[in-house]
């Protein structure tokens, strides 16, 4: 089955991250930019870790806590794992289980991120290097000043929606205004 993609809120949220390694570490640093709080706990870790917030040990059953909102299961032990997300279920925390996309409640996807212009990409789980050969693709195809556009929309449209009380007046200033916009970015 496909996955449905949604937006979330991740800022300050309490990420709680079991596993040290790689795929610890790149799960962390896609969160990270979204404003995510990222703890770890982790037998081993490596450096590029140490900047989070970390305990090394073995994960135990009371880590797994609702005080935090999701729980990335990343060690390199499948039963290790297949128990965070039996105990993850139990206590209803979201969950990510790098090795078996069976067991996720989310999955990651790959991302494309300018200022606050996101995109999600994903095969729902059924190819990584798929979804990594998209990625390549967009980045390609994508201006660099989305970014800033996206900004400069944002300001003008919540000025519009206190002066213009009409929407489908307001839909054609903004499309002139986007329209400018994609100009000016092209000229400069
Ligand atoms: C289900 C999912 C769960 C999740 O991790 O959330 C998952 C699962 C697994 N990945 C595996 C392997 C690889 N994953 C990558 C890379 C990425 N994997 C990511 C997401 C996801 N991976 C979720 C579904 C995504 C989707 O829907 O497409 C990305 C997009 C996002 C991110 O990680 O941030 C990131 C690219 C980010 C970027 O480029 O920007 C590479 C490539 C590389 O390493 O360079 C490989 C090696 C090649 C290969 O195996 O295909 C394995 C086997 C592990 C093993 O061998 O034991 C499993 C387990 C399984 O499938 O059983
Ligand atoms: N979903 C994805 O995108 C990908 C998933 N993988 C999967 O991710 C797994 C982990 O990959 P790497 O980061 O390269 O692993 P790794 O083998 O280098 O590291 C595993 C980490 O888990 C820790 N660990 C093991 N048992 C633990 C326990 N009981 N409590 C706390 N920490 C424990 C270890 O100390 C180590 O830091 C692999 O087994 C592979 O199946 C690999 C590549 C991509």
């Amino acid at each position: 089955m496909s996955y449905f993609p949604v937006m979330i809120d991740l800022n300050q949220k309490q990420v709680l991250i079991i596993g040290g390694q790689k795929t610890a570490l790149r799960k962390a640093n896609q969160l990270k930019q979204f404003g995510a709080d990222i703890h770890i706990i982790s037998e081993t870790i490596c450096d590029s870790l140490r900047s989070y917030p970390y305990e090394i040990r073995s994960v135990k059953p009371t880590d797994i806590d609702t005080r935090y909102d999701l729980i990335i299961a990343a060690t390199n032990q499948r039963k290790v794992n297949a128990w965070i997300a039996q105990k993850c279920k139990q206590e209803r925390i979201l969950v990510n289980v790098v090795d078996d996309p069976a067991l996720c409640t989310f999955i990651f996807p790959a991302i494309v991120k300018q200022d606050d212009v996101i995109i999600g990409i994903s095969s729902s789980g059924k190819s990584p290097l798929l979804t990594q050969w998209i990625k390549a693709q967009i980045q390609t195809v994508l201006p660099p000043s989305l970014g800033s556009i996206n900004t400069a929309m944002g300001i003008y449209r919540k000025k519009l929606l206190r002066s213009i009380h009409d929407p489908s007046q307001r839909k054609i200033a903004l499309q002139t205004k986007l329209a400018e916009l994609f100009r000016e970015a092209k000229n400069d």
